[in-house]
């Protein structure tokens, strides 16, 4: 059975990020980006394969069930790496909103209007990166620095939910599920 929303309840309401936390993000980044192909599979493999729901999304791979096919999806691949430049281009601009305010519109405005994805999955998602970031990497994402990514993701979804709000998103037929 899928997971549900309420599991990641803990990303609402972000603080702002400290000094010392947006350098631990970015150094983290670096060690994690010098594999972002690998890491960027992982991550949505792992969604599509605990949250089903979330592959109903791509015409290409929505009724893969074997988790190999799924990983040699070209339209699953191909969203893995604009998933990890979109969040290397938040990183490397963790100190500009403006720049960081421009990349979670143009994303969120594509989710909603073209791709018309539930918000929650963002929240899904994030809790997924969490996940894979501090298997693959326990030694670089300790608890301090799964902290700092935590509230970043938190940010990333919440500007998103902003933007999704923007644009007049109103939840479709999800409140059973
Ligand atoms: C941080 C999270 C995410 C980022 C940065 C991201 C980024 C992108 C980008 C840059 C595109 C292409 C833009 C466009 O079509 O105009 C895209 C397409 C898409 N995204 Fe995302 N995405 C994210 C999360 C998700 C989630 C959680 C889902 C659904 C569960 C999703 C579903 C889709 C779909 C269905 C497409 C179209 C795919 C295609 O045409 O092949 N995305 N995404």
């Amino acid at each position: 059975m899928e997971r549900k929303q309420g599991e990641v309840d803990h990303l609402e309401r972000p603080s702002p990020l400290t000094d010392k936390e947006r350098v631990m993000i970015q150094d983290s980044w670096a060690k994690v980006y010098q594999n972002c192909e690998e890491v960027g599979v992982a991550i949505l493999v792992r969604l599509f394969v605990n949250f089903p729901s979330s592959k109903l999304y791509f015409s290409q791979f929505k009724h893969i069930e074997d988790t190999e096919e799924l990983e040699h999806s070209s339209q699953l691949r191909k969203h893995a790496q604009r998933v990890m430049n979109a969040l290397n281009t938040l990183v490397e601009n963790i100190d500009d909103s403006e720049k960081v305010a421009s990349v979670l519109k143009l994303v969120g405005k594509a989710h909603a209007l073209k791709h018309k994805v539930d918000p929650v999955y963002f929240k899904i998602l994030s809790g997924v990166i969490l996940e894979i970031l501090g298997e693959e990497y326990p030694e670089v994402v300790t608890p301090e620095v799964g902290a700092a990514w935590t509230k970043l993701l938190a940010t990333v979804c919440s500007g998103l939910k902003a933007v999704y709000e923007e644009v007049g998103w109103t939840q479709q037929s999800t409140s059973s599920g």
